[in-house]
């Protein structure tokens, strides 16, 4: 018998990838961070002594949910401004709120926040854009949390950096020098859209991020007043100008993207550009619907994200798996635009590869690394089971969310974190919601 550290034996095995296959009564065989094997369970129980093993008789295995597009700190601002458009919403209540209490200590906790609720949904990788990355990732790396992390840059001072040059000075310092060659984080250039950073700046990362080979993570094409601005003060359309100054190549990650036309389409397409559809968002500051479909059609990379919780309300990548399924037929006037597997795609090798770490995590292949999720469909609102790829998308939800691993590592085990204190992270968040609510004194 060969020694492995984890065995787990489902019921599905849902790999992703290479081919949309569903294995039935198999197992996934770890032995360090990585995935060993791949095999029937009862060859399994033959095969492998393991110093872990875990029957999960009804459940589905597939691998970890990768959130291509989030602020995990704004979770501390959950619900502080609803029923807003994007710019009154931003210019009005989250960008003041940020001005008066985001430092070291509120990206602390609202990030031990986002990642105890990514975890518990399965979500086991996130690509963040916030204030203070290196507070984020040292939180990340601290608990074993897989991260893309965003070296943020806009043109306005804010309590991390005075100006642009700092910003990427800082990010590159912070982020970049201080993770290379650790295993769970890595760096993302995070210019924050087109209409608050400068040409120079751009071009300044465009040439970091070539350099570097690191992805260029950047809000764009969000609104139409975006757009309509964008051209009103510098010609032409935020795409365009991206293009411009050389930014759009396989490296670029461009969120939101829900005005496109077909000849932006197309360049994308020959750019080998990612996108990222974050549909909840989009959805609840009516900002449009991304073209997920014509977008897959021309052979883009589109992953998912959920936004920040203060625009979502949530960081819940089932209910966005389901919204960006349901919106694409919508959309497109066709039943077919987004099937099932389509959508757990986007949310997991999609992800992965819009990160650069698509030969890392994203499937269940042998060699990648075990970040894996298991999904209790034994429950009343996931009964019976035709077919469990239909049940992931439209009928489960994170709830089903049984056991998390990262890198071979527990997270959740039978729906229990088990590095973080659920109860102290909920007294530290109610907190600074005290904190931020209450009147401020003159
Ligand atoms: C420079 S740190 C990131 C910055 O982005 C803001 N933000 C959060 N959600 C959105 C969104 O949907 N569009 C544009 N900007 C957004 C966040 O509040 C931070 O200021
Ligand atoms: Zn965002």
């Amino acid at each position: 018998m060969e020694t492995v550290d984890l065995l787990i034996s489902a019921r599905w095995v849902i790999p992703v990838e290479p081919d949309a296959v569903v294995l039935e009564h198999h197992a996934v065989a770890v032995r360090g961070r990585r995935i060993v094997d791949i095999l029937p369970a009862s060859e399994a129980a033959q095969k492998y002594r393991a110093a872990e093993h875990h029957e999960l008789p009804e459940h589905a295995l597939i691998p970890g949910l990768v959130n291509a597009h989030t602020h995990a700190a704004m979770s501390l601002m959950r619900g502080i401004a609803d029923d807003l458009p994007l710019m009154t919403w931003l210019q009005s209540h989250i960008w003041p709120t940020e001005a008066r209490w985001v430092g070291t200590e509120f990206v602390r906790d609202g990030t031990r926040l986002a990642i105890a609720e990514m975890l518990r949904g399965g979500t086991t990788c996130f690509n963040d854009m916030y204030f203070f990355p290196e507070v984020t990732a040292r939180v990340a790396a601290t608990l074993g949390m897989r991260a893309s992390i965003g070296m943020i840059v806009v043109d306005f001072p804010s309590a991390w950096a005075r100006d642009a040059d700092e910003y990427i000075a800082r990010g590159i310092d912070e982020v970049f020098d201080a993770h290379k060659g650790e295993g769970l984080i890595s760096a993302c250039f995070a210019p924050h859209a087109p209409y608050t950073v400068s040409d120079a700046p751009l071009a300044r990362i465009r040439n970091l991020a070539d350099e570097l080979d690191r992805p260029v993570h950047i809000h764009v094409h969000e609104t139409r007043h975006e757009v309509d601005e964008h051209v009103a003060k510098h010609g032409m359309r935020p795409l365009a100008r991206l293009d411009s100054l050389g930014l759009l190549g396989p490296n670029l990650v461009a969120v939101h993207m829900t005005q496109l036309e077909d000849d932006e389409i197309a360049l994308l397409a020959a750019r080998g550009a990612s996108v990222v559809h974050c549909p909840q968002s989009n959805l609840k500051l009516a900002s449009g619907f991304c073209p997920v479909a014509r977008l897959l059609d021309a052979g883009i990379n589109v992953a998912l994200g959920t936004d920040g919780a203060a625009s979502n309300n949530d960081l819940d990548l089932w209910d966005e798996m389901r919204t960006a399924a349901l919106l694409a037929k919508g959309v497109a006037g066709r039943a077919d635009a987004l099937p099932a597997h389509a959508a757990l795609r986007m949310a997991t090798l999609a992800g992965a590869r819009a990160l650069g770490l698509g030969e890392e995590i994203g499937s269940i292949e042998v060699g990648k690394a075990a970040d894996l999720v298991a999904v209790d469909l034994a429950r009343i609102e996931t009964q019976p089971v035709y077919d469990p790829v239909s049940h992931l998308v439209y009928a489960a939800g994170r709830e089903a969310v049984s056991h998390a691993w990262i890198a071979g590592q527990a997270k959740l085990v039978d729906g229990e974190l088990t590095q973080l204190d659920g109860r102290e992270i909920m007294t530290n968040a109610a907190a600074w919601a005290a904190r931020i609510a209450a009147p401020e004194r003159a």
